[in-house]
């Protein structure tokens, strides 16, 4: 997201300096350091068990790190020597059960948190209620709502003491496939007009490129890799990082002048020492594939290398799209993702290419 300038020259909404947590002898959050800025959306993206739920507890004050500082809208509200309490801090929250409370209606459940007289309470609920398109569900109770109607009465709660920050742990995981999507592009559009600032923790990486600004890459408590979504999928910073966001066809290689020699042709692969493996890595979706015109693949160009022939060893059909597997002449297999108009039959031989843009070379 681009900031204006008077959203840069407002301090971090969070910052956090070099947070450690460790339990028992184990650390789960290891020198961890972020900013979210105002209005932004930033998403801890990581596999189950890698410390974004153990770094979200500590910001929101229901536990205390080992070490590293919190800072909230310019406040330091925790370091070692000194916390704000969970409930002086200015943070909303929202998990994955919603947690709204069952004896009290939806107006009461969204006022619930809110200070001050009774008029601007009931002012501030109303426009919440009408904000969530739930107007006509007032008197109702959590247990006479849908699931989607629940995260929008929780998503509203949280919001209505206007807090600096939004902490949201898995919120959308509780919902079925279907709602999924509308839930969160319903939730994405009242965060970014309310301009709250949002951390957002996931283990999906579609959620995480759908909603953020910003991704941070967790893996063993550590943030790995941070970015726009569009850079830390098309520049994954080592072969793990490229897994996590999709299924990957790598190939093998040994360094000879710097240059891997591939079926694709030769890729540069410089800093890697002459004789060492090295690991060509490309999405499935990336591959393009040529029929083969008796026998002649496409001529080599620049942009795409060499094509490889290869033999359709199976081809499944999944509705928006199809899953091709190949054999390559040189006993490599791949796959590619192709739009599911495709469906060669088993044998049937074709060209492929890769085009070099869309080629990782990591260090094997
Ligand atoms: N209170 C605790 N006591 C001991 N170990 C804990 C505690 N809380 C978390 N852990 C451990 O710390 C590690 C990180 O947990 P955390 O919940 O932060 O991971 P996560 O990335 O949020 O995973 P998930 O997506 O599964 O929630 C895990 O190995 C977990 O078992």
């Amino acid at each position: 997201m681009t900031q204006t300038t008077a959203q840069q020259n407002l301090p971090p909404r969070l910052e956090l300096k070099n947070l450690t947590q460790t339990y028992g002898d184990k650390k789960v959050v290891d020198g961890v350091s972020f900013k979210v800025m105002p209005g932004q959306v930033t998403c801890l993206l990581g596999p189950s068990g890698c410390g974004k739920s153990s770094t979200l507890r500590a910001i929101a004050g229901v536990e205390m790190q080992q070490s590293g500082e919190i800072w909230l809208d310019g406040e330091l509200i925790c370091d070692t020597l000194h916390r704000v309490p969970p409930e002086g801090r200015s943070i909303g929250l929202m998990f994955q059960d919603f947690a709204l409370f069952p004896h009290l209606s939806v107006a009461q459940n969204i006022g619930f948190g809110l200070k001050g007289d009774k008029i601007a309470k009931r002012a501030r609920v109303m426009e919440l209620l009408k904000r969530v398109s739930l107007t006509h569900y007032a008197d109702r109770y959590p247990h006479e709502l849908s699931g989607g109607e629940q995260q929008r009465v929780a998503l509203a709660r949280a919001l209505a003491p206007r807090p600096v920050m939004m902490l949201m742990d898995e919120p959308f995981s509780g919902l079925d496939d279907r709602l999924r999507d509308s839930v969160r592009d319903e939730t994405l559009a009242m965060l970014k007009e309310e301009g709250t600032a949002v951390l957002l923790v996931t283990h999906e990486p579609e959620e995480a490129m759908r909603m953020a600004d910003e991704i941070l890459l967790m893996r063993g408590g550590k943030i790995v890799q941070r970015g726009a979504p569009y850079n830390i999928y098309n520049a994954p910073h080592d072969l793990e990082a490229a897994l996590f966001f999709s299924d990957l066809n790598v190939i093998e290689a040994e360094v000879n002048g710097a240059l891997a020699e591939t079926p694709f042709g030769q890729f540069l692969a410089p800093g890697h020492a002459n004789g060492t493996k090295v690991k060509i890595a490309f999405r499935p979706q990336h591959i393009r594939i040529d029929f083969d015109r008796g026998g002649r693949g496409p001529e080599p160009t620049q942009s795409d290398g060499v094509a490889a022939r290869a033999t359709v060893r199976r081809a499944r059909f999944l509705g928006r799209e199809s899953i091709v597997e190949f054999d390559l002449d040189c006993g490599v297999q791949l796959s590619a993702t192709v739009p599911s108009v495709f469906l060669p039959e088993t044998g049937r031989v074709m060209w492929i290419t890769v085009p070099r843009a869309r080629c990782y070379v990591f260090a094997g």
